[in-house]
C-alpha cells in the first residue's frame, strides 16, 4: 500500500503569513503524495464584521445564513484557497485548489435542524476518494477549503477539521494515511499554562475524562474527536502538532482510538 499524508492547518497560522510561510514550507518538505486542508474561520469573521453581517458560533460550529454563506464562499474557496495555492505554486509544488463541489469530491447534506438551526452547513456524506487518487496519481497536491456542496446546486459550510478526518477515513482505504493536524501550539496540552506540556499519546477512552477535567477546552474538543473518529476508522497514523514541526517523522501528540 503506497503511503499519504493529508494535513490541515489551523486558523491561527493562515492569520500569520510569517507562520504561513513557514507552515508552507514545511508541508513542502513532506515526501510523497500529500493534501492540504485549510480552516480560515477568523478571516471569514473579520470580514463578515466589515460588512455587518453578524457571526454566531456554537460550540466552534458558525451559523451559516445566506449572507454568511457568501462571505465563507469568497473567503475559503477564494482568497484563501488561492493565496495558498499560489504560496505553494511558488514553491514548486503543484497544488490544485478544491471545494468539495470540484470535481464532486465533497458532497454533504445539509445538517437537519434540531434545537440549533445551522443554516447552509453540510454533513459529509460522500468523499469520491477516486476523483482524488487519480488527482494524487496525476501528481497535483490538492488544496481543500472548507466548502462541500449537496448536489443540487448549494455550496455548503463544513468545518476543516471534519473534512481533513472525513477524506483520511475515505483514503485509508487504499493508502496507509498519516493525518496531521497542524496549529499555533506544539500538541494537546496537559497544563494550558506550560507551552511544553504536550500530552504525547490520547486514547479514546481518556477523552472524556479530558473533557471533564477541562483538560481541553474550545476548538480542541471537535479537533479530537475528528482525530479519534479518523483513528477508529482506519487511518493509521493521526498526529496534533506544531506547524512547523509537520514534516518531522512524529512530533507532538499521537490520538489512537484503542
Ligand atoms: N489542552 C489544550 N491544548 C492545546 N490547545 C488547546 C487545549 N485546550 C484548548 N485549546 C485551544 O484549542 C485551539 C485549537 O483549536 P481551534 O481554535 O479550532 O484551532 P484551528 O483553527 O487550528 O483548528 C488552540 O488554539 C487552543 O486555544
Ligand atoms: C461549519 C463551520 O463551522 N465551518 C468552519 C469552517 C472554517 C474552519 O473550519 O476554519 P478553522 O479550521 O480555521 O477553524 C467555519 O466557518 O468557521
Amino acid at each position: 500500500m503506497k503511503s499519504i499524508s493529508i494535513i490541515k492547518i489551523g486558523g491561527k497560522v493562515i492569520n500569520d503569513a510569517a507562520k504561513l510561510s513557514e507552515a508552507l514550507d514545511s508541508f513542502c518538505k513532506i515526501p510523497g503524495g500529500k493534501i492540504l486542508i485549510h480552516g480560515g474561520g477568523s478571516e471569514a469573521s473579520s470580514m463578515a464584521k466589515k460588512m455587518d453581517v453578524p457571526v454566531t458560533m456554537i460550540e466552534g460550529r458558525r451559523i451559516t445564513d445566506d449572507a454568511m454563506l457568501e462571505i465563507v464562499t469568497m473567503i475559503y474557496a477564494g482568497k484563501v484557497n488561492k493565496n495558498i495555492v499560489a504560496q505553494l505554486q511558488a514553491r514548486n509544488c503543484n497544488a490544485l485548489g478544491l471545494s468539495g463541489a470540484d470535481g464532486n469530491t465533497i458532497e454533504s447534506v445539509r445538517r437537519p435542524v434540531k434545537e440549533i438551526d445551522y443554516g447552509n452547513v453540510g454533513d459529509v456524506k460522500n468523499v469520491n476518494g477516486v476523483a482524488i487518487a487519480n488527482l494524487l496519481k496525476g501528481g497535483f497536491v490538492p488544496v481543500f477549503c472548507a466548502l462541500t456542496h449537496d448536489g443540487k446546486g448549494n455550496m455548503l459550510n463544513t468545518n476543516a477539521d471534519t473534512i481533513a478526518s472525513e477524506i483520511a477515513k475515505t483514503l485509508a482505504k487504499s493508502y496507509q494515511v498519516k493525518l496531521c493536524y497542524t496549529f499555533e501550539l506544539k500538541g494537546v496540552l496537559q497544563n494550558f499554562e506550560d507551552k511544553n506540556s504536550v500530552i504525547p499519546l490520547i486514547k479514546g477512552d481518556e477523552f472524556q475524562d479530558m473533557k471533564a477535567q477541562k483538560v481541553v477546552n474550545e476548538g480542541m474538543i471537535p479537533k479530537i474527536h475528528n482525530a479519534l473518529e479518523a483513528s477508529k476508522n482506519g487511518v493509521q497514523k493521526v498526529f496534533i502538532c506544531q506547524y512547523s514541526n509537520m514534516n518531522q517523522a512524529e512530533t507532538g501528540t499521537q490520538l489512537c482510538y484503542q
